[in-house]
């Protein structure tokens, strides 16, 4: 479902005399459906730069980042959007808010964007945050003035409404009680039952071990560094 090959990258400096920073070289795995791949290596190795090449938003220097039936490394900004919309999850260590949309339709809302019916999407949103312990009373509220951990919950309830065929977890269970880190856990588990591929970051050693069917330690992409 996701296959990495030969995969580059490096930073070029502008604000400094142009200086360029190679931070990755022949990144290659692969993720199966129904597998979840657990990036590891030290700070710094590069775990971030790799899952914002695959979600498309650094471009790699070179290789190729196969999601479903796209080319991540070559789309066009347009191919990427569509990609997002309907195969690639992605559930990010923090809410992005749009003001003054209620909670229960910043969940639904990846539903309604492949199609789902209004009546479902709200049904499954509802279903996610009442797992998430979020109160009724909160679901016709924006987030925007939710605590940090309630907005935490309702980005993992948005990222799980639509099943995605594959997935990218930054950090889902950081920071969270242990009634909610264990729904997160189970979430991840339903959908690797349903076939998705994910790749993530835990630095949550024993939710690593529980859902991670194997780990990659990108260091082993980190480029010789010049002595
Ligand atoms: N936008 C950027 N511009 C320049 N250098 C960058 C940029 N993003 C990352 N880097 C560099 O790339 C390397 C890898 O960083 P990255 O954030 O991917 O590491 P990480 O393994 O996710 O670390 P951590 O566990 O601390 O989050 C680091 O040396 C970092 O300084």
């Amino acid at each position: 479902m996701i296959r990495i090959e030969n995969v580059s990258k490096s930073f070029t400096l502008h604000n400094q005399g142009g200086a360029v920073i190679p931070v990755m070289e022949g990144a290659s795995f692969t993720v199966a459906p129904g597998e979840c791949v657990a990036l590891t290596g030290d700070s710094g190795a590069g775990k971030s730069t790799l899952m914002r090449m695959i979600h498309g938003n650094y471009l790699a220097a070179s290789g190729r980042i196969i999601v479903g039936d796209t080319d991540v490394a070559r789309a066009e900004p347009r191919e990427i959007l569509t990609l997002r919309r309907d195969t690639l999850g992605y559930v990010s260590q923090f809410l992005r808010v749009v003001p003054r949309v209620p909670t229960r339709d910043v969940v639904a809302e990846p539903l309604l964007a492949v199609g789902t019916d209004r009546a479902t999407a709200h049904a499954r949103a509802e279903e996610l945050l009442t797992r998430l312990n979020i109160p009724q009373t909160l679901w016709s509220l924006s987030p925007t003035t939710f605590s940090g951990g309630e907005q935490q919950r309702v980005n993992i309830a948005r990222g799980f409404a639509h099943d995605f065929p594959a997935m990218l977890l930054d950090e889902p269970t950081a920071s969270l009680d242990a009634t909610n880190r264990e729904t997160v856990l189970r979430l991840i588990e339903e959908a690797k039952a349903r076939g998705t591929a994910i790749i993530g970051i835990f630095h949550d050693a024993d939710a690593r071990a529980r859902v991670a069917d194997r780990e990659i330690d990108v260091s082993a992409f980190t480029p010789a560094r010049a002595a």
